[in-house]
């Protein structure tokens, strides 16, 4: 039998890329709710309730309240997109290359990372697991987000016209990432985190740069880079690139979505400066991509089936 599926949110950015990736899949059926009723609490009560996977791509007040609507018995299971849930106890953490994948396929509420967290942490949460790096380190993370990540609200007000070549922001050191990224990293100090946007539709460049001469044992660039390889092997979500690094990095203007994850370590001569950056798709496996891989582990299924590469 299919499994019964609600996208609670089906008409966001996120959720309308959940949709594009579930067409055609035959082991789901989805359960749909039209214009009139997708924001009708007692329409979504029943739904969440009818499902067996719900996956919340809405607002984190709204997640909250979703979670709620569920009956004491209820069977369903959770996949949510928001950030309501991603430090809250009970809930799994939806990296599977960093909780293990069969935590997520046993899962019942699990709690998906936000898209500059899986850059982040895809970089630094296994080099300071594995000890090559310090969890005591003040780590500092500069990003550049295309601008769906900031959902319907950013993409109007970036495609109304007049919209600046480049968006800084993040001035309160306040990012409602940050914990998030500290907890899952296994970090002493909040992350230093500098985001920004570009007009381009999707995709985000993820940079921790490393002062590595002044660590305690002075780990080398090529020792990250091996780590992180050996902690990928076998990934066919993220990967390491080893050699031909580029010289640059792009977000392309028309980019296709794309669910991978690539990482890079580029390092001086010396080895004493190192730039970890990761490249993803803020809508690939940086939410919706990333949510389809957790549905396929979750039903037992090959966990890329569905993505797109
Ligand atoms: N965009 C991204 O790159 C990423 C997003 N996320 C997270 O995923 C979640 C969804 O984000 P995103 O898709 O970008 O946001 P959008 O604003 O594009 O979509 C949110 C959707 O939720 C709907 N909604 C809001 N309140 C309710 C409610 N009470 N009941 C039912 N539906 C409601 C909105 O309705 P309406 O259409 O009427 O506004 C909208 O369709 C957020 O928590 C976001 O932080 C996570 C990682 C990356
Ligand atoms: C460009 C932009 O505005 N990005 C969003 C983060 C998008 C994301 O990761 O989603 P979550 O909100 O679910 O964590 C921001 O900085 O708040």
């Amino acid at each position: 039998m299919a499994t019964r599926i609600f996208i609670d949110g089906a008409a966001g950015t996120t959720g309308l890329e959940i949709l594009d990736r579930l067409e055609g899949r035959a082991e789901f059926d989805l359960i749909l709710l039209d214009d009139e009723r997708r924001k009708s609490i007692e329409a979504r009560r029943e739904a969440l309730n009818e499902a067996d996977i719900a996956i919340l791509c809405l607002p984190d007040d709204a997640a909250r309240d979703a979670v709620d609507l569920l009956d004491p018995a209820s069977g369903t299971r959770i996949i949510d997109a928001s950030s309501a849930h991603r430090t809250t106890e009970g809930w799994c953490y939806g990296f599977p290359e960093l909780v293990g994948r069969e935590r997520v396929a046993e899962a019942r509420r699990v709690s998906n990372p936000g898209c500059y967290p899986t850059g982040f942490l895809g970089l630094v949460a296994p080099l300071v697991r594995e000890g090559l790096l310090p969890a005591d380190w003040p780590f500092t993370v500069n990003a550049v987000s295309g601008y769906s990540g900031g959902g319907k609200a950013l993409i109007a007000e970036f495609e109304k016209g007049g919209a600046p070549g480049f968006h800084a922001y993040g001035y309160d050191l306040r990012h409602k990432h940050l914990p998030e990224m500290q907890l899952r990293a296994g970090l002493e100090h909040p992350v230093l985190f500098a985001p920004s946007v570009v007009p381009v539709y999707r995709g985000m460049i993820v940079e921790v740069p490393l002062h590595l001469g002044a660590m305690a044992g002075e780990p080398h660039s090529d020792s990250l880079r091996s780590g992180l390889t050996e902690f990928y092997a076998g990934s066919p979500v993220v990967s390491v690139l080893e050699s031909e690094n580029p010289r640059e990095l792009v977000l392309d203007r028309d980019a296709a979505p794309w669910d991978g994850m690539e990482l890079f370590v580029f390092g001086n001569d010396g080895g004493w400066n190192a730039r970890l950056v990761a490249r993803l798709d803020n809508l690939g496996k940086g939410a919706s991509g990333a949510a389809i891989q957790n549905l396929n582990l979750m039903c037992g299924l090959p966990e890329t089936t569905g993505l797109s590469f």
